[in-house]
């Protein structure tokens, strides 16, 4: 039976690089590109044919950033689709990033250097904003977005997977501000948050044969790590970059070597995974990649408190769209 598998963010980068490794992997599937450019989502789409002839590719719209985006783009699915095997919810931004250099360079000569180098604490900050639906725009595209479209799909789906970051860290997030209003590790937060919401939905849906996992690509060059310093600085460390790799196996660098734990998730029978573990990409010195589960720090009462907060911000969010909606009906007949 043909399988469909839906990648959101799938038109570059790690999303990209894995409708490639999952064409390869099966070329009888049927892949939904969803991607909110749809310009660039026809450039992805003629790549992947251009090495998968008789591939399906289909695309969708879709602004995970955007809950009208959102709701529209569930329409279409349930339209098109009578299942998802795979939903894969990889779509993330990384708005106005800074590094703080002096910490870098005391990193640098501390205890903490392989830290600093796999996950980035205490030396990155981003600065967010409200989004058109007044919600933190970071929050709404890396978990928000994702978690309506999960409730919109949900009877469709069966196993989901999430692209985190060990970049996440418990003390970026607090459930009294989940959308990160006040602090300055929007992006930290927002993966710590969809660590969270992954165990709960295990927890909570498990038993309706729904599977959620997260991974973590490593540190990959991508549009979002570019955009972390100045192109011709990128252009001058490269090659420290790669010396670097040779020693961490979390600098995978290649966005293919990145996608290997969501490849990896894709042969994997569901009921074998650990809903507490992330599940890393990793590349050894030599080039070899392999796929590693890591404990993750998460209580999980805390993650079901989350769930509950979700699903009472996704009425308000509800509640507010078809107040406008029927305004503009309104003004319309007037
Ligand atoms: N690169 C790295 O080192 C790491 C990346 N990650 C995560 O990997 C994921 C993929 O990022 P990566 O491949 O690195 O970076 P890219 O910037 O190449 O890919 C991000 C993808 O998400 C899409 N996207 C962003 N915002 C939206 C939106 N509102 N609606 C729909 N699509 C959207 C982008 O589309 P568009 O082209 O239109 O912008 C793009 O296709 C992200 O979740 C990121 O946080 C995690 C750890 C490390
Ligand atoms: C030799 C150089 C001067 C090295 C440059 C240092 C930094 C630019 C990198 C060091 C650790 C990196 C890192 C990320 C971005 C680039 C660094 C800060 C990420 C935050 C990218 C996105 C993620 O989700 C994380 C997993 C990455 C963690 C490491």
């Amino acid at each position: 039976m043909e399988r469909v598998v839906l990648i959101t963010g799938a038109n570059s980068g790690i999303g990209l690089a894995l409708c490639e490794r999952l064409l390869t992997e099966d070329s009888q599937l049927r892949l939904c590109l969803a991607c909110r450019n749809m310009q660039r989502a026809e450039a992805a789409r003629s790549a992947l044919l251009t090495s998968h002839s008789n591939a399906h590719v289909d695309l969708l719209q879709l602004d995970v950033g955007s809950v009208q985006s959102v709701l529209s783009a569930a329409q279409e699915v349930k339209a098109r689709y009578n299942r998802i095997d795979f939903l894969y919810l990889n779509a993330g931004i990384m708005p106005n990033p800074q590094l703080d250099l002096n910490a870098f360079f005391k990193g640098l000569f501390s205890r903490n250097v392989v830290r600093m180098f796999a996950t980035a604490e205490g030396i990155l900050t981003q600065q967010d904003r409200l989004n058109s639906d007044g919600l933190q725009e970071v929050f709404a595209t890396n978990l928000f977005g994702h978690f309506l479209l999960i409730r919109e799909l949900e009877p469709l789906l069966s196993r989901l997977v999430w692209t985190s970051s060990s970049n996440a860290r418990r003390s970026a997030f607090s459930m009294e501000d989940m959308q990160h209003r006040e602090g300055r590790e929007s992006y930290s937060s927002s993966k710590y948050a969809s660590d969270m919401l992954s165990l709960a939905l295990n927890r909570q849906k498990n038993s309706q044969g729904l599977f959620s996992s997260v991974i973590c690509p490593g540190l990959v060059m991508t549009n979002l790590t570019y955009g972390i310093l100045p192109s011709f600085f990128w252009t001058l460390i490269m090659p420290v970059m790669w010396l670097i790799r040779i020693f961490t196996n979390t600098f995978t660098l290649t966005p293919h070597n990145g996608a290997e734990a969501l490849h990896w998730l894709f042969l994997q029978n569901p009921e074998s995974l650990d809903p507490r573990a992330k599940y890393h990409s990793l590349t050894s010195g030599l080039g070899t990649n392999y796929t590693q589960p890591r404990q993750m720090d998460i209580d999980e009462g805390a993650s079901d408190v989350l769930y509950s907060k979700l699903l009472e911000l996704e009425k308000e969010v509800r509640r507010k769209l078809s107040e406008e909606n029927a305004d503009e009906e309104i003004s319309a007949v007037k």
